[in-house]
């Protein structure tokens, strides 16, 4: 295109000027679907301040073993003593700052733009050569302005403030309002989750190169994590010069939902094909043929009346209609609001009964390709899995797959984590054909998403093989499971019935790890109740970042394609298994609940 002028070419990709969407990436030659397209460690990051304790601060690795604490803020956690000198350059004024601030903790977001500030300080942003480079600094990125009206002034002096009592007084001086404007608007739209392989996300990072991507809801490319390190995936065949794109958003989500969270957070609005399919995403609002011997999709109107069913024309819905409807979708997004906050405390037992209560409402009236209905059963599964209530894990696991393959075909990583995680619980249940069939589903596009080196693959391949031997050893029992196969794609009434380094510098400051001999997590939750963690209040936040799961917990959360809540793919972890939250761990998740209420208070 005359307007698309080619820049420079780093490997099989290349940064080169859009026609409306600024900078963006695109192949040099034809690739095919799998292809690793670029591989990049984080400019800055930080570990979410709810996985703290859990997850090593440095790399990012889950540890079910205890962590080493540091001695000095008690704040961070580390696998090792290499772990805390690698972090320790990036740690040791912030180590002080946490020291400064306690008992308040510093938001996810004030640590990162600390982090960012310094970092953008050490080294002079070079020229850019136009627009035609992969950035080198942050400084080169996109900044999407901050409307600075009403409310919003107040809260991002109060952001700022705070921001400036956590990096003290030595560098808060040099630090001026539209200075911290500009890079907050850098950090908005350029940061995304850090994920592990269940795309689980633990941390925020800004990526240089990675920022680059532009964004579709029917993207080519796909970001998984191994640690800290992005890899950029394509999920398709592109052609030599065609675009790459990322999704920003979950694309579980309807079209006007998506749409809301890029415009309030990167501000501009996607006009990608998925958003102009109009039919699929009226299925994502649809109801079930009031004919109780049809039950297929039937579509809404936008004033709530329904169409006539495609399938056998009735259209005898009551006049009533449209305000029951209306008033049984709001109240399961009310309950799947509290649902997702109560997630962050370890209260797996009001959030299963949270998560019934919407399927009872739900139940004959929505269909299963209804946006609400695949949320509700994520939460359903998710609960279920802590409540060690495998069965019933096992059945809304199942029925989420068949809409999850239904809006997100071809591959998908959501899918596939999916089928992953009824595999593993069908093969705990000795449900060993139907547990291949679906492992097997899932290592076809989690090759092509991950990768034959990610842990994630290697982890399914080693259940795949666990499974081919135990079929071969127990071959009467393959024998009955085919004579009586369960349904993989239950589309009709939801009958929930129970189926089965850095060289170390001496640093006299240091301060030594410690092994936490009280094995409590620190206590992190609800940080916007407090001076010290609150935000300039900007709709959305960012996709997949902390603040946005806390702000509006019906929105989607990856800057990946197809990721569901942060909570949704919690370790499918059935019994036996090392990545079983234990019993102190959830204890330990509420006592953090609670610490966190009464510093507020106290606050
Ligand atoms: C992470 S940056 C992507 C790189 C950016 N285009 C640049 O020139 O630096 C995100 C920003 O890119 C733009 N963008 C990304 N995807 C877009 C799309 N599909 N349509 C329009 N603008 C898009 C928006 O301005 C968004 O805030």
């Amino acid at each position: 295109m005359a307007t698309e002028e080619k820049e420079e070419k780093i490997e099989i990709v290349e940064v080169f000027t859009t026609k409306n969407r600024g900078r963006g990436v695109r192949v040099t030659s034809d690739v095919k679907a799998g292809t690793l397209l670029l591989t990049e460690k984080p400019y800055e990051f930080v570990l979410q301040n709810i996985e703290r304790g859990y997850y090593c601060d440095q790399c990012l690795t889950k540890r079910d073993e205890i962590l080493h604490k540091c001695s000095a803020c008690k704040f961070a956690y580390y696998c090792n003593k290499d772990c805390q000198r690698a972090a320790w350059t990036s740690h040791k004024l912030e180590c002080e700052g946490i020291t400064r601030v306690s008992p308040n903790i510093p938001s996810d977001h004030i640590r990162l733009m600390a982090r960012l500030s310094r970092k953008r300080k050490k080294q002079q942003a070079p020229a850019l050569n136009g627009s035609s480079t992969f950035p080198t600094h942050i400084d080169q990125l996109q900044s999407v302005p901050t409307d600075l009206r009403g409310d919003t002034q107040l809260e991002f002096s109060s952001w700022l403030y705070t921001l400036r009592r956590f990096m003290g007084d030595g560098e808060a001086s040099n630090m001026q309002p539209a200075e911290v404007l500009e890079m907050f608007g850098r950090m908005r739209c350029n940061t995304c989750d850090i994920s592990d392989g269940e795309l689980h996300s633990m941390g925020i990072g800004l990526y240089l190169k990675f920022s680059m991507f532009n964004h579709s809801c029917d993207y080519n490319c796909i970001a998984i994590h191994t640690g800290t390190t992005v890899n950029v995936r394509t999920t398709r065949d592109i052609p030599a010069n065609k675009e790459c794109f990322l999704s920003y958003v979950d694309v579980l989500k309807p079209t006007a939902t998506r749409n809301n969270i890029l415009r309030n957070v990167f501000q501009f609005s996607c006009k990608c094909p998925t958003c102009r399919d109009a039919n699929r995403d009226n299925l994502r609002h649809s109801v079930r043929c009031g004919n109780p011997e049809c039950q297929e999709a039937v579509l809404v109107n936008p004033d709530g009346t329904v169409k006539k069913c495609s399938l056998c024309n009735f259209e005898g819905f009551p006049a009533s209609f449209p305000d029951q409807l209306k008033t049984v979708e709001q109240q399961c997004m009310a309950k799947l609001s509290a649902a997702e906050e109560i997630t962050n405390f370890g209260n797996w037992k009001k959030v299963l009964e949270l998560s019934e209560q919407c399927l009872a409402l739900q139940k004959g009236m929505l269909h299963p390709y209804h946006h609400l209905v695949v949320e509700t059963l994520h939460f359903a599964m998710d609960s279920c899995i802590h409540l060690e209530k495998w069965e019933q894990a096992l059945e809304y696991g199942r029925r989420s797959i068949a809409h999850l393959e239904f809006h997100c075909p071809g591959n998908n990583a959501t899918a596939a984590i999916q089928l992953m995680r009824v595999g593993k619980l069908q093969q705990y249940l000795k449900m060993i054909v139907e547990a291949m069939k679906n492992l097997q589903k899932a290592e076809k596009i989690l090759l092509i998403t991950h990768g034959a080196d990610h842990p994630q693959y290697i982890q399914l391949k080693e259940m795949i093989t666990a499974c081919a031997l135990e079929r071969r050893q127990t071959p009467r029992l393959e024998s009955i499971e085919e004579a009586e196969p369960h349904q993989e794609t239950e589309h009709k009434e939801e009958t929930s019935k129970p189926a089965p380094e850095q060289k170390r510098e001496k640093q006299k400051t240091e301060p030594v790890a410690e092994t936490t001999e009280d094995k409590t997590k620190p206590a992190t939750k609800d940080e916007k109740s407090k001076p010290v963690t609150e935000q300039p209040k900007v709709e959305g936040g960012k996709p997949g970042t902390s603040e946005e799961k806390s702000n509006s917990s019906a929105e989607p959360k990856q800057k990946e394609s197809g990721s569901v809540r942060k909570k949704d793919l919690k370790k499918a972890a059935p019994p036996k298994e090392e990545t079983k939250e234990t019993e102190t761990e959830q204890k330990d998740k509420s006592a953090a609940s609670v610490s966190t209420t009464s510093s507020d208070e106290t606050n």
